[in-house]
């Protein structure tokens, strides 16, 4: 029997032949015991068969209802799942308002990234000193830009105590009976927006700790920025790319949504994402190579050889702008590594571990559990490995995959 797909007529026809009920066993898992979604985003939310089992799940992953119980009350036969509808079918309607201002607020980050007239503003103090554009008035670069409209989402949600932002040395208080911490990388990868190449915003969403609730604001509002990974509610990041994706996870599944620029609703193109058990990609930023530690140059020496537990030669595959890197490896396996302490533990490592192990895959400092860890200061770094839960074992098992040296590089 075979699936013929639905596409709506804004959906550039991506798969248009009938696809086999086998193919459709791939969505989950295959036959090398892989579990991947390569293509089921422009499946799933496009058919009603598909779609009704996926609300099933999603049912699921929100409560603890049967799934027997009419799970598919309430979405459209055929019609693609939003974002907004998703989060506002389970999530509580606290999250709900907080990510319908998040997702306006990504819209916002990417149609500014995506401007020509904001072209100059990729890089911070591009404007030469005594330039009729450096000094007070001068224009913003992005990066601050996008926290910006961030901050002003948040306190517009009003669901929001505190906002700690890799572009801010300190956590910013917005409101006293906000139910959530967020924190947040407005806009990584922002060195490489000259040159056009992806970006993302990186964000997880913890509960205030209302237990603190006495303490001095700033007093407060470090503490509770400085939450460990395994209390995160909700994580995600948004990718600005050849496509606009939000992933996010409440820590059942992964989800990715893409957004349908003729409706401007993201929609569910990826639900359940797993990343493969087993990639065959490292993305690592390998000029380093002899700045990295023994364990870690035999781990690649190995497997760009074909020599490691999986028989195939591994490809590289570095964009240098983290959440690209990330999305590509969640899609199709591998690693994602930088062994250098360079990463932030609170803004990019957290959600993006919270991400993946939701994803049925690990993430770690080379040595910890990344969520695991209690973060001690709020910008601290820390090597950062991200990927197939058997790819990181066979990693792992090299001792001395961190990069202790940190020369000459810009930071
Ligand atoms: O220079 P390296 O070690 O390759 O690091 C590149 C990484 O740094 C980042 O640009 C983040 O750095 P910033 O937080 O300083 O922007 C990531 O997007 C990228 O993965």
């Amino acid at each position: 029997m075979a699936l013929a797909l639905q596409l709506r007529p804004h959906f550039p026809p991506l798969v248009s032949a009938p696809i086999p009920t086998a193919r459709r066993c791939d969505l989950f898992s295959s036959p090398l015991g892989f579990a991947g979604t390569r293509g089921l985003g422009r499946m799933l939310p496009l058919s009603s068969p598909a779609l009704r089992s996926f609300s099933a799940r999603l049912d699921l992953s929100f409560s603890s209802s049967s799934a027997t119980e009419a799970p598919v009350d309430g979405w459209g036969e055929g019609d693609p799942v939003t974002l907004v509808e998703f989060v506002g079918k389970g999530a509580g309607d606290d999250l709900a308002l907080l990510f319908s201002h998040l997702q306006y607020a990504s819209k916002r980050i990417a149609a500014v990234v995506a401007s020509p007239f904001n072209a100059e503003l990729g890089r911070r103090g591009k404007a030469p000193a005594g330039s009729a554009s450096s000094g007070r008035d001068a224009p913003k670069p992005l990066d601050v830009v996008a926290n910006e409209i961030i901050l002003s989402s948040l306190r517009k949600s009003r669901k929001v105590a505190v906002m700690a932002s890799e572009e801010d040395d300190a956590p910013i208080w917005i409101d006293d009976h906000g139910p959530f911490v967020m924190v947040t990388d407005p806009l990584d990868g922002s060195r490489n927006i000259d040159a056009s190449i992806p970006t993302g915003t990186i964000f997880g969403i913890y509960k205030r700790l209302e237990e603190l609730d006495h303490l001095p604001t700033e007093e407060k509002a470090s503490l509770n920025s400085l939450q460990s990974g395994i209390h995160l509610v909700a994580a995600g990041y948004v990718l600005y790319s050849s496509a606009t994706i939000f992933c996010i996870s409440f820590g059942s599944g992964t989800h990715a949504f893409t957004l349908d620029h003729s409706t401007g609703e993201f929609v569910l193109t990826h639900p359940f994402i797993e990343v493969p058990r087993r990639g065959q990609i490292y993305s690592v930023n390998d000029a380093r190579y002899f700045d990295w530690p023994e364990g870690l140059r035999q781990y690649i020496d190995t497997v760009r050889q074909g020599k490691g537990q999986f028989p195939k030669k591994y490809s590289a595959r570095y964009i240098c702008s983290l959440v690209a890197d990330f999305h590509r490896t969640l899609m199709y396996g591998g690693i994602v590594m930088n062994p250098r302490n360079h990463l932030r533990l609170v803004y990019e490592a957290n959600p993006l571990s919270y991400l993946m192990e939701n994803a049925g895959g690990k993430g770690s400092d080379g040595k910890l559990k990344i969520l695991s860890i209690q973060p001690v200061q709020l910008h601290q770094r820390l090597p950062l490995f991200l990927g197939s839960a058997e790819d990181m074992e066979e990693l792992e098992s090299y001792d001395h995959i961190q990069q202790k040296i940190n020369p000459g590089y810009e930071v």
